[in-house]
């Protein structure tokens, strides 16, 4: 059953898509494509702005399905930090009502300065 409150729209699918920080994601096995490029994240976290919309809940999901293992309440000034790898596949549910801000970092803990091709060239590999 859905209710639906004054305001909000007839929304089921996500705002933002299962999906991992650090490679892309094959759905249909589950791997994770690594980028070389310098941007690629270790540390992710996110910051809510606000809290006055429905909907719109950060979740972990469950690895290899879409479904939320831990979720996650927005609340204006709430961080969400999490290493960036395949361990923490995550996404956003829709949000039905109102504007949902959020702050994202990403971080890369590294010593390696050498500098990576900025555009995917042949098969992806993970460097670390
Ligand atoms: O908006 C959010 O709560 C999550 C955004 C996110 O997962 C991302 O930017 O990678
Ligand atoms: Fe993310």
């Amino acid at each position: 059953m859905l209710a639906l409150f004054a305001g909000e729209t007839l929304r089921t699918e996500p705002s933002h898509n299962v999906h991992v920080d650090k490679c892309e994601l094959n759905y249909l096995d589950w791997s994770c494509r690594y980028q070389t490029e310098l941007n690629q994240r270790h540390y992710s976290a996110i910051m809510f702005l606000n809290d006055d919309f429905t909907g719109g809940q950060f979740f972990f999901a469950y690895r290899g399905n879409h479904t939320a293992q831990l979720t996650v309440q927005p609340k204006c000034g709430r961080l969400v930090a999490f290493s960036s790898g395949q361990e923490n596949p995550h996404g956003v549910k829709a949000v039905l009502q109102g504007r949902r801000c959020v702050l994202a970092f990403g971080t890369r803990w590294t010593n390696d300065t050498r500098s990576y091709p900025t555009t995917r060239q042949g098969n992806w590999s993970n460097p670390y």
